[in-house]
């Protein structure tokens, strides 16, 4: 059977988004994004599932960084989810909730809820914890602790937690990407995904700083009518100002237009890992 790591523990968003393409694999919740990602390069799991980018927050640093940096595994899928934060605490302390003294979530479901917490309850210090359903399970373990937790319904179900303000994330639309990254260059290929494909790739500039070297790396893009669905640039780590950059491209790698592009951008002294093409599987519920 499949093995899938997936930022745990159970019922994290990354647990909902990895069940909705793999109901029936056995799933290995990690600790951390890192960890989800060591399991598939030192072959403790088969894939592994983490979140990438938030609608509200934007990316997720950690993940971006260590498939740069750190890893050499291919993106085999891609799945959207839509994201609802409610606040969740001990059915014990349901009747006096807005008297917590801390709030623990992970942070970008903080940053999510961010004007709901300051207006609300200004009073409360907010805590980081490593998922969402960690905090819920933290709420749970800990009854003595005057603490509440930001997660979602199916944690609140998980660990017997009482939901005491729902939908406090601060706009509508919230939806977070995850991706199914493996040590192959394939494309997953299980349910219904969307007809299009997507290939992303990391690109490095060479350092010298010549005007109008951005233009010129787009401009390989624009005249093969290659469409960009997303460029960010991260710190290289080597020095204030030295960037490299994600592209995903809707085009399929081994389209001649992209293989001309590769060269094009080599030839122009760019280094190009390629990340590999794949699908985006939206879910439609928690
Ligand atoms: O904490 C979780 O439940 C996660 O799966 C992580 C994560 C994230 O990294 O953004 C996933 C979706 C939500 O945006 C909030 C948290």
């Amino acid at each position: 059977m499949t093995k899938i790591a997936y930022l745990g523990p159970e019922a994290s968003f990354t647990h909902l988004a990895t069940k909705h393409i793999f109901p029936v694999q056995q799933l290995l919740p990690m600790r951390t994004i890192p960890e989800c990602i060591e399991a598939v390069t030192e072959g403790r799991a088969d894939l592994a599932v983490v979140p990438v980018e938030n609608a509200l927050e934007g990316t997720v640093p950690l993940t971006i960084d260590y498939l740069y940096h750190e890893a050499h595994v291919y993106i085999q899928a891609e799945i959207l989810a839509p994201i609802a934060q409610h606040l969740m605490v001990h059915p014990d302390r349901k009747d006096a909730w807005d008297q917590v003294e801390r709030i623990y979530s992970h942070p970008h479901a903080l940053a999510q809820c961010h004007k709901y917490l300051s207006y609300r309850l200004p009073h409360v210090e907010t805590e980081q914890y490593a998922s969402t359903a960690a905090a819920a399970k933290l709420c749970a373990d800990h009854p003595d602790m005057n603490i509440a937790a930001i997660a979602n319904e199916t944690a609140a179900h998980a660990y017997g937690l009482t939901i005491v303000e729902r939908d406090i994330h601060d706009f509508h639309f919230n939806h977070t990407r995850f991706l199914v990254v493996g040590p192959k260059n394939q494309q997953i290929d299980v349910q219904n995904h969307q007809p299009q494909i997507k290939t992303t790739w990391m690109l490095k500039l060479p350092q010298d700083d010549r005007p109008g070297l951005l233009h010129q790396v787009l401009s390989v893009f624009a005249w093969r009518r290659l469409n960009l669905s997303k460029i960010e640039s991260r710190p290289l780590k080597t020095g204030l100002g030295h960037y490299f950059f994600i592209v995903d491209i809707l085009e399929q790698e081994d389209h001649i237009m992209m293989k001309g592009a590769v060269e094009e951008l080599t030839f122009l002294g760019c280094s190009v890992k390629n990340l590999g093409s794949y699908y985006t599987y939206e879910t439609s519920t928690e």
